[in-house]
């Protein structure tokens, strides 16, 4: 709703949703009526509108989309009599003034902000655009080469940048209401009419200017409609009288806002304050428990993954202590961090002083005992239990009793590496993916004993450091990893029956993902992937050679073995699954002589070829992946499904407006997806991971949506 005063003549109406003043229906109304009021009101010269709280308004309610249409009034025509208003009305914004919120702002005459305060219209994030006259009055104001950065990025514009590009009027420092009924006084008797955004013209920026724009937008945001329309609406405002460009963007934001982009961008908006809400089997959860404050950190092993945890640290100004057994590697990691910081300057992404104070606040050692003052240390060395188990012994000894032990490991129990310490409750998974300074995802995995606490505190410092955390129970390889395995092993299957990996990956970008599963095993180097093979294969007291093809009466295929014994590790040794010329190169080009080397893999084993379409390459990687999300969801090693969701999205870059596997699967319609594992189970008996999920098996037989599997998971436990 809206609430409305006069004080002293100056009509002063209050956005009342908390916490972020969302637009509803209840709020738009409000809204309207208390502009009426303010109008029919003599008594009224001025009139402000501010948010409850501690934001102007978070713009349109985005659960309302989901309904078929939005009921009226809409933004627009509660902020009709803004426009039309001879008393002068300003905006008084302190937080966020985003989307529907900043279109309200830009019916206002006028708009002051404090110093703290953002604006911005981050519907293209959501699978649509300003559709409340923002890609009509932004260029009117701003001009068109500015409204496009705004509303192609979604970025938020902080106050200094709002008031230089003529957004806000005014910054001011004391209280963002008095200020605004200062600010309103003071300009009555001003004519308005100069201060209406109908009424100004669009400069003619010419159609140049889009045709690159497109060409910009379709490279940055690939396989993303909402950049595009949002051109389109803001060409139209070059293009068109006002009334008519404004027509033109409606109908250009009914579109998306009923296509299956804007649905899974939205799903994603929500999944990701959902998985941020964690719960532990013993009840504690994210609103019951407190993290403990990390003033400082350590970071044991200087390599990729190490430099790149530290760097995460160090930016987010927390003073770090990198720790390597040797010099030359630490000099060496030392080096990966200034390059990186020094990359991230040029790339304008930080200032040169940003960098400079990042790299002030990390210390290097040779020495663990340098450790015994941290409040968190994270390990990142070579994934092997033994060489953990004791590095965790140590740091037992020399830490501080309050300090928090996590490890990187991708797949190994954190209960064996907490059994060598005396705390096991503060011993604690904090898996980053490579390169750690770049992929948002952390995945935080909880041991039997891990405490409330010390998940709090993991969870806390992700967020920190700008990653997104997602809380997991321990199983091998956790669940990205753990869901990596049958979608990697099928695409190798394919590659075997006939598909080239050249196929496997196009199938993979057509459909979205930033790179196929073959250039990402070049990226991360093949030797990785056969080291741990065999360090696994060992665990089990299994020996594997690369005439291998069954294991326990399970099929495998080791063909990436077979490259990496013909030296070819991927990007670093120049050739791997792809050929890039010279070693550290990133420019992909098929090699034939991978294709022999697979011709005569599959001659020697008498594997008969045929044509495989992309679709099928699509469903059997991404339903043998769906089918163990389901597995992970029934054994409770996630407590919900956007967990899952979340984790694709930021560690492996599954496209947002596919909304995640889970959510993917869902749109297929549960029975189907029940249906074609089940056929895949048939077809290929000797792949464990084709075994169908009970859980599946059970949401199948219902037509839950998504938002609602947890209640059966919960209600039901004998699955
Ligand atoms: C045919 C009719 C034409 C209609 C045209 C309409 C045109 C306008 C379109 C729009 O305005 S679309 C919305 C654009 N705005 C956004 O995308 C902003 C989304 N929100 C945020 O980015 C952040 O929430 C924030 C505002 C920066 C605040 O971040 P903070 O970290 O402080 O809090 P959160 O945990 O994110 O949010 C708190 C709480 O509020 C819920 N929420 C936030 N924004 C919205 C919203 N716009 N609609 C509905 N709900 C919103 C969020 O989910 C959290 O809820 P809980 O998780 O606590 O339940």
């Amino acid at each position: 709703m809206a609430n409305y005063r006069n004080k002293g003549g100056v009509a002063v109406i209050e956005l009342n949703n908390p916490p972020v003043n969302a637009l509803s229906f209840e709020v738009r109304s409000g809204l309207m009526n208390a502009l009426k009021r303010a109008h029919d009101d003599k008594d009224v010269k001025c009139i402000v509108i501010h948010g409850k709280g501690k934001n102007f308004s978070a713009g349109a309610d985005i659960k309302e989309f989901g309904g078929t249409k939005q009921q009226k009034p809409w933004i627009t025509d509660a902020c009709r009599l803004a426009d039309e208003s001879s008393k002068p009305v300003v905006a008084a914004i302190a937080g966020t003034a985003l989307g529907g919120g900043l279109e309200v702002a830009l019916f206002c005459h006028y708009r002051i902000g404090t110093p703290s305060c953002r604006v911005g219209f981050p519907e293209v994030q959501i699978g649509v655009l300003p559709g409340a006259g923002g890609t009509q009055r932004l260029p009117r104001l701003i001009g068109v080469k500015h409204s496009i950065d705004m509303i192609t990025s979604g970025r938020h514009v902080m106050a200094e940048e709002a008031l230089k590009l003529g957004i806000l009027d005014k910054i001011v420092t004391d209280d963002i209401i008095e200020e605004g009924i200062q600010f309103a006084k003071s300009v009555v008797g001003i004519d308005v009419g100069g201060r209406i955004l109908r009424n100004r013209k669009v400069e003619d920026a010419g159609s140049k200017v889009f045709d690159d724009e497109i060409s910009r937008v379709k490279k940055k945001y690939k396989g993303y409609i909402a950049p595009l329309f949002c051109l389109k609406a803001i060409q139209a405002s070059m293009q068109l009288p006002y009334d008519a460009g404004m027509e033109q963007e409606l109908k250009l934001f009914q579109q998306l806002v009923s296509s299956g982009q804007a649905k899974a961008q939205q799903y994603t908006f929500f999944a990701e304050r959902i998985s941020a809400r964690w719960q532990l089997p013993s009840g504690a959860n994210s609103q019951t428990a407190s993290p403990l404050p990390v003033k400082t950190a350590g970071v044991i092993g200087a390599g990729t993954m190490g430099a790149g945890i530290a760097l995460c640290l160090i930016t987010s100004g927390i003073p770090t202590v990198l720790v390597e057994q040797d010099q030359k590697f630490l000099e060496k990691g030392v080096k990966t961090v200034e390059g990186d910081l020094r990359g991230s300057v040029a790339l304008k992404k930080m200032t040169a002083e940003q960098a400079n104070k990042a790299i002030s606040v990390l210390k290097t050692s040779v020495n663990l005992e340098d450790l015994h003052d941290v409040d968190l240390v994270i390990e990142a060395v070579y994934e092997n239990l033994a060489l953990k188990k004791e590095i965790f012994a140590k740091l037992d000894k020399i830490c501080k009793s309050k300090t928090i032990l996590c490890t990187n490991t991708s797949s190994l129990d954190i209960d064996t590496i907490a059994e060598a310490t005396k705390r096991r409750d503060k011993v604690v998974g904090t898996h980053f993916f490579a390169p750690a300074y770049i992929m948002k995802l952390q995945e935080n995995v909880y041991g039997k004993d891990t405490s409330a606490e010390t998940v709090a505190t993991v969870m806390a410092l992700g967020k920190r450091i700008r990653k997104v955390p997602v809380l997991v129970g321990t199983c091998d390889s956790f669940v990205a990893n753990r869901m990596l395995h049958p979608y990697a092993t099928e695409a190798l299957f394919l590659v075997e029956e006939g598909a080239s990996p050249y196929e496997v990956d196009q199938a993979l970008e057509d459909f979205g993902m930033p790179m196929g599963m073959f250039r990402v095993s070049d990226l991360s180097g093949l030797d990785i992937g056969y080291k741990v093979r065999k360090e696994a294969a060992k665990r089990r007291g299994i020996e594997l050679t690369s005439d291998t093809r069954f294991v326990n009466g399970e099929r495998v295929c080791l063909l990436a073995n077979v490259l990496v014994e013909k030296g070819r590790l991927g990007i670093k040794s120049g050739k791997g699954w792809y050929n890039y010329g010279s070693p550290g190169k990133r420019e992909a080009t098929p090699d034939p002589e991978v294709l022999d080397t697979i011709e005569e893999y599959c001659r020697k084993y008498d594997i008969k070829k045929r044509k495989i379409s992309s679709q099928e390459i699509l469903e059997r990687m991404q339903l043998a992946m769906i089918n163990e999300g389901f597995k992970i969801l029934e054994e409770g090693i996630v407590s919900k499904p956007e967990d899952i969701d979340i984790i694709w999205i930021y560690g492996f870059g599954w496209p947002k407006y596919m909304g995640g596997p889970m959510f993917y699967a869902n749109e297929m319609k549960l029975k189907n997806v029940y249906r074609k594992i089940r056929d895949f189970h048939q077809n290929y008996p000797f792949s464990i991971h084709w075994t169908p999920s009970k859980l599946l098996a059970r949401l199948s037989e219902t037509d839950l949506p998504i938002s609602k599997w947890t209640s059966l998971i919960n209600s039901n436990s004998k699955l």
